[in-house]
């Protein structure tokens, strides 16, 4: 329901996000609702990564500790302590989906894969139970083959494709898409490929991370026309096509150091902000007709989570109401800087 001054989302999913562990998890999680969202698709990147249905219960019930209201979907770090029978297990316990990195490409990937072939027996499982398998699409930086962070996600992309050739009922999601090649492989692709776009990549381009180390996440912001083919996406309402914000936390003084060639401090954070900026940058490019799909039903839709009668009762207002973003979020020793830092937002959190 929207007029020119209010809209208001049924239940806003955030389809990829970071909630890390320890103090760092105490300040960003309760930031999942202060940004809008009630359901949080959680990523298993930490230190040690999640790799069994044990693990991510445990981290499970730490994040409802933390804010007991939001829908919490857990995921596993593929590596080779993944089996058949631990998918199986997993999918038992309501786990949802795989998370593949591939070997150094970002935050916490050093124990990524380096082919997937390894793993097509864990895949039969995921496509027989339907988990879904989400996928960091990018190959790490090689001068071999003329690979760097701008063509690293193209270069991903026929593996992309040959995976769903191969497991054509599983549920595979291209996390964080950044490239006009990156949208149309995924649109030539059937309905069990789905894409986040993050709020980030739908602002940011080359200019604006290369000497600005608070903005570099990788995958890294392509070209103008690059972020013009995810706007375009989201103005056409496609439905494999939804919000995943990638808010990624790390300590200020990291941040100011990152760079490609260490990738460890990857990441933008947005939680604390999503909705309002979100629809910022929808309405900055004549989309904001389609937020509700772009941030809620289509995501929803994908992973089988459609709002139900009481979920629907948990919708979140904006109002057209000017605010400036915080700098720095901050809980006892825990900092982390926010993106959109200082700048206005023109859309309100009721
Ligand atoms: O893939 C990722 C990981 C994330 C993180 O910091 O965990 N940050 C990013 O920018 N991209």
């Amino acid at each position: 329901m929207s007029s020119d001054e209010v809209i208001r989302i049924a239940s806003p999913a955030d389809f990829h996000v970071h909630l890390r562990q320890g103090r760092l998890s105490a300040l960003v999680t309760p930031h999942v609702r202060k940004g809008g969202f009630t359901l949080a698709y959680v990523m298993p990147n930490l230190k040690p990564p999640i790799t069994s249905t044990e693990q991510a219960l445990a981290y499970k019930g730490d994040l409802e500790a933390l804010d007991p209201d939001v829908e919490y979907l857990m995921t596993l770090y593929l590596s080779p302590e993944l089996t058949p029978d631990e998918i199986r297990k997993a999918s038992r316990a309501g786990i949802v989906g795989v998370k593949s990195y591939p070997r150094g490409v970002t935050t916490n990937s050093d124990g990524g894969i380096e082919s997937y072939e390894p793993y097509y027996p864990v895949f039969e499982a995921m496509q027989e139970v339907g988990m879904v398998l989400n996928l960091h699409g990018e190959i790490p930086s090689n001068p071999a083959t003329n690979t760097c962070v701008l063509n690293a996600e193209p270069q991903f992309l026929p593996h992309l494709v040959s995976l769903h050739v191969r497991f054509p009922r599983l549920r595979i999601v291209l996390e964080h898409a950044t490239t006009r090649a990156a949208v149309e492989t995924v649109k030539s692709l059937g309905d069990t490929v789905g894409c986040t776009i993050t709020a980030h990549h739908l602002s940011l381009t080359v200019d604006d991370w290369a000497g600005q180390s608070f903005h570099f996440c990788k995958p890294v912001a392509k070209y103008p026309d690059d972020r013009e083919a995810l706007q375009e996406v989201i103005r056409e309402g496609h439905p494999r096509f939804f919000l995943g914000s990638d808010s990624a936390p790390h300590p200020p003084a990291a941040k100011a150091t990152a760079t490609p060639t260490d990738a460890c401090a990857a990441g933008v954070y947005t939680s604390p902000i999503l909705l309002p900026l979100t629809a910022h940058l929808l309405e900055s490019f004549g989309a904001l007709d389609k937020l509700e799909g772009f941030v809620s039903t289509f995501g929803r839709k994908f992973y089988g989570k459609e709002v139900t009668g009481t979920e629907s009762q948990a919708s979140v207002t904006l109002r057209k109401k000017k605010t400036t973003v915080d700098k720095v979020w901050a809980l006892e020793t825990e900092e982390v800087v926010s993106f959109w830092a200082g700048k206005e937002l023109n859309w309100s959190l009721e």
